[in-house]
């Protein structure tokens, strides 16, 4: 292929447009379609080194109590028949395990009370104001890493859930280190963005009624369904769903966002009259096409009279739809457990080391 030849599927994306889509960038355009939000910028660089230290570790805060801080008390859930047995074992486990320790200790941890105690105190304050919100940096929210909360979602209700879910995401590192890869004047990627966290109010959404509409030079290309799963009541839906998702496009956003290309997450809830904005999405190969593909996004030919497709998971399609989403980025129900409490941890080493000692077992005897 020569210089001339862009490969088929090419979707060229500049840091600007990225930056377009930052959520302090457009939020206060959209404000009144967009659910209630506070925007935290610039957040203190001790909280990005937080979030990029390796393990997590909780402020150290007195006087307040929090699931997660308090000491584990036995109860019908975490106490085991063999308790004491296992008691003689955790101590000659602590002896072998000293080393660990003192190399940890040689790296103190980031702790929020004492390293960016401002900020710490302004998380308080909006989960006071809102109740309980969902966390995202300029682009990109946890949603790799609900398996950290007992709720198995995004919702926080108490500071440690923010630091927690945050902390466990690798989408949240994606913002903070590879937010300008694929640029095409990615000469000077180095140069961080301002980062940013949104506090969103949480409210109760209907995943079904999920869209995302992809708006290509001024011109809606195609909608996808964003949950991908089959809801029955979609389909008779289809033309008051383009109905509103035109007059939106055409009157609320082209006239201000600075961008023509860019995709749009919204949400449109009973009674289908008003149209929520999520997020803006760069027009990129980074973000999902969900039930089209680049190529075809970017093939659509520019034609006044064609109409776009809205296009729904259907009874007989499901199939390449079947996981659950962000399913890869996330990891089984033990470790979760074993990650809220220290004893779970014990018996699921001790489980694996079974399993390694059996499969070691039928190696050998093979
Ligand atoms: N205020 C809110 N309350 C409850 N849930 C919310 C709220 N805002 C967003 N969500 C849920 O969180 C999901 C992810 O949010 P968002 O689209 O901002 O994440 P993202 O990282 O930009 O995702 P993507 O990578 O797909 O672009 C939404 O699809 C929605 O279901
Ligand atoms: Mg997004």
């Amino acid at each position: 292929m020569t210089e001339n030849f862009k490969s088929f599927s090419d979707v060229p994306v500049t840091r600007r447009q990225i930056e377009n889509c930052s959520f302090s960038n457009w939020y206060p355009f959209f404000k009144d379609y967009t659910p209630k939000a506070e925007i935290i910028k610039p957040i203190p660089e001790k909280f990005v080194q937080y979030l990029e230290q390796d393990g997590i570790s909780l402020p150290t805060e007195q006087h307040t109590s929090s699931f997660y801080t308090g000491p584990i008390e036995k109860n019908e859930e975490n106490e085991y028949s063999d308790w004491e047995e296992d008691e003689e074992d955790l101590n000659v486990q602590d002896e072998d395990s000293s080393d660990e320790e003192d190399k940890e200790s040689q790296t103190p941890k980031l702790d929020p009370v004492i390293d960016f105690p401002e900020f710490h105190n302004r998380l308080k304050s909006v989960l006071e104001k809102f109740g309980a919100v969902t966390p995202k940096l300029n682009w990109s929210a946890p949603q790799d890493a609900t398996w950290i909360l007992p709720n198995n979602s995004m919702k926080c209700t108490e500071v440690n859930e923010l630091y927690l879910i945050l902390n466990a995401s690798n989408y949240i590192m994606h913002d903070l280190q590879y937010a300008f890869d694929d640029c095409s004047d990615s000469n000077d990627t180095k140069e961080k963005p301002t980062y940013e966290l949104i506090l969103r109010k949480w409210f109760d959404i209907n995943p079904a009624l999920e869209f995302r509409v992809f708006v290509k030079e001024n011109q809606v290309v195609g909608v996808s369904q964003r949950d991908l799963n089959y809801y029955d009541y979609l389909k008779p839906l289809g033309d008051t769903f383009k109905d509103l998702i035109d007059e939106f496009v055409e009157d609320t956003v082209i006239p201000k966002f600075p961008d023509d290309s860019f995709v749009l997450d919204i949400y449109i809830p009973r009674p289908f009259d008003k149209i929520f904005l999520i997020d803006i999405n760069p027009f990129a190969k980074k973000t999902d096409p969900l039930m089209f593909s680049w190529n075809e996004l970017m093939t659509k030919e520019k034609n006044e009279e064609d109409d776009y497709e809205l296009r729904l998971v259907l009874k007989n399609n499901t199939g390449r739809f079947a996981c659950k989403e962000h399913s890869e980025n996330q990891v089984p129900d033990d470790v979760v457990q074993a990650s809220l409490d220290p004893n779970s941890i014990r018996e699921l080493a001790e489980k694996w080391k079974e399993l390694l000692a059996m499969q070691d077992k039928e190696e050998t005897s093979h």
